[in-house]
């Protein structure tokens, strides 16, 4: 099975033991499970779940491995407004945004379209915003081996809008660089050029 493959089929056993969770959770906050609008969500509910989660199945290094390319272009690449979908893991509410990747090569360039899938797998897992930036960084960075890796995450967290101290406009920036980037100069070039409008 490809390391990416997307959640097509459901493993029956796991989905209907969500699917009792929810039928369970859903009478629990007062509702009539069996009212006809609500017959089939917990299973709808079970099946979002675990697609939402699939990250746990996904390997971020093998994606990485199978696409990389001997190439001796050593500039920075960026892969930039790549959305993405997360859960806090202390609400297992929705956090959402955009992730920026840069990378500069070290004899290896890789798949364009592997980089947001390696944001996909390791969003789709309860997270905090920090262990994700770095899961991404770390993951680029022991496959690919590349001179630098820069990572930066925005994002707009549920659990602040909808409870708690309810801030509709308040975005989290998190970030992570290694090798080159740590240098002042690299890390000022790629946070001018995610922040350009190129359109
Ligand atoms: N650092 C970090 N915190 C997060 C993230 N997602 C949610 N949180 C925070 O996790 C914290 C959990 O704090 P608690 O005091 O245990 O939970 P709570 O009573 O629901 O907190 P409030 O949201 O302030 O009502 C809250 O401050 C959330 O804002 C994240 O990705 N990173
Ligand atoms: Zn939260």
């Amino acid at each position: 099975m490809a390391p990416y493959r997307q959640l097509e089929e459901y493993n029956m056993e796991i989905t209907n033991e969500v699917k009792e969770h929810f039928a369970n959770i859903m009478n629990d906050i007062g509702e009539d499970v069996e009212r006809e609008g609500l017959i089939k969500t917990p299973e709808r509910a079970a099946k979002a779940m675990l697609y939402l989660t699939q990250g746990y199945k996904q390997n971020a290094e093998e994606i990485l491995r199978g696409a990389m390319f001997a190439e001796s272009y050593d500039d920075m690449v960026i892969i930039k407004d790549i959305e993405l979908y997360s859960l806090c893991e202390h609400h297992m509410l929705p956090f959402f945004g955009k992730a920026h990747v840069a990378y500069i090569p070290n004899g290896h360039i890789v798949g364009l379209s592997k980089i947001p899938r390696v944001v996909d797998v390791f969003a789709r897992r309860l997270q905090v915003q920090e262990r994700l930036t770095h899961d991404i960084l770390e993951c680029i960075n022991n496959t690919l081996k590349p001179k630098g890796v820069a990572v930066v995450i925005e994002a707009a967290h549920m659990c602040m809008m909808m409870r708690g101290v309810q801030k509709q406009n308040s975005v989290t920036t998190t970030s992570g660089f290694r090798g080159q980037f740590e240098k002042i100069e690299t890390r000022n070039e790629f946070l001018k050029l995610i922040s350009a409008d190129l359109s």
